[in-house]
C-alpha cells in the first residue's frame, strides 16, 4: 500500500483561539484503508477532517497524493452527520449536481446517477424531493452525492450520528459494501468504539490533550458486529480491544 495522505508537523489554530487545536501533527492513511479517528469530543477530530477536506488553513505538511492540500475539491467528497441536501432539487439531481458543475453530460450523469441510486439502495427514487425522504435515506443520497465524483478520498464526519441504531448498522454494512467493490479510501470520524471496530481497517486515536494522533492500530475486527457478535471467544476478544483503545484515549482511565 501507498500513502494516500500524509500529514507532518501538522498545526491547525483558529482566528483568536488562544491556542492550537492540532499541534506537530504526524499520520499517514494508506490508499484503500478505512481510517477510523476516535477521540474524546472537542479533542480536534473534526479540525483535522476540516483540514483534509481543504475547508481551513494549516501550518506544516498536509499532502494528498503527493500535492499539498489547498481548499476544497471534488477528489475529497465530505459526508456530514447532517446531510446538507440542494432542498429544491430532486435527489437524482442532488446526486448529479457535482458532475454537472464539472460539465459531464446529460446521459453520463444520467447513467452515474441511476447506478448509484441502486448502490445506495434508493432505485426508484429518483425523482422524489429530498424533504420527502427519512434521516437514514438523506444520508443514502449525501453518500451517492459524493461517490459520484468517484473520489478517492471520501470524508465521513460522524455521518450516521444522527441516526437509530437499526439504520446505523445498516448504513455501516453500506459503507462496508462501497468500500469493498470501489476504489476509495475512507477516513471516518466516529465516537462509537462499535462502528469503528466494525468498519476500519485502522483505527487512530486522539486524547483530550495531546493535539495530535497518539496511536494508530491496525483492526483485525472488521466486518464483526461487535454488539451482535455470538462467538464468546470472539466476544471477549473484542472486549479486550475496545478496553485497550478505551484505555489509550483515556489513559487515566482504570
Ligand atoms: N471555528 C472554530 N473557531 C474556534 N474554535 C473552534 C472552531 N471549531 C472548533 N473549535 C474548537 O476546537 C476544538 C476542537 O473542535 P473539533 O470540532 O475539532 O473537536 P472534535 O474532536 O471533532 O469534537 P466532537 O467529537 O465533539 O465533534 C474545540 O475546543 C472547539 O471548541
Amino acid at each position: 500500500m501507498t500513502a494516500l495522505v500524509t500529514a507532518s508537523d501538522l498545526t491547525i489554530q483558529y482566528p483568536e483561539a488562544p491556542s492550537p487545536v492540532v499541534q506537530n501533527a504526524a499520520f499517514s492513511v494508506e490508499t484503500g484503508e478505512v481510517f477510523a479517528l476516535v477521540g474524546p469530543s472537542g479533542c480536534g477530530k473534526s479540525t483535522i477532517l476540516r483540514a483534509l477536506a481543504g475547508f481551513i488553513p494549516y501550518q506544516g505538511r498536509l499532502t494528498m497524493a503527493g500535492d499539498a492540500i489547498a481548499g476544497s475539491n471534488w477528489q475529497r467528497g465530505v459526508v456530514f452527520q447532517n446531510a446538507s441536501l440542494y432542498p429544491w432539487l430532486t435527489v437524482a439531481d442532488n446526486i448529479g449536481f457535482g458532475l454537472k458543475v464539472r460539465g459531464f453530460s446529460r446521459d453520463a450523469i444520467q447513467k452515474r446517477v441511476t447506478d448509484l441510486l441502486e448502490t445506495v439502495g434508493l432505485s426508484g427514487q429518483g425523482e422524489k424531493k429530498t424533504f420527502e425522504l427519512s434521516g437514514g435515506m438523506r444520508q443514502r443520497v449525501a453518500i451517492a452525492r459524493v461517490l459520484a465524483n468517484e473520489p478517492p478520498l471520501m470524508l465521513m464526519d460522524e455521518p450516521f450520528g444522527a441516526l437509530d441504531a437499526f439504520t446505523r448498522a445498516r448504513m455501516q454494512q453500506l459503507v462496508l459494501d462501497i468500500w469493498k467493490r470501489r476504489d476509495t479510501t475512507v477516513f471516518l470520524i466516529t465516537h462509537d468504539l462499535n462502528e469503528a471496530i466494525r468498519c476500519a481497517t485502522h483505527i487512530a486515536v486522539m486524547t483530550a490533550s495531546s493535539h495530535q494522533i497518539t496511536q494508530i492500530v491496525p483492526n483485525p475486527y472488521q466486518g464483526c458486529d461487535p454488539e451482535t457478535v455470538a462467538d464468546p471467544t470472539l466476544e471477549q476478544q473484542i472486549d479486550t480491544f475496545r478496553r485497550d483503545l478505551l484505555k489509550a484515549i483515556d489513559p487515566t482511565r482504570d
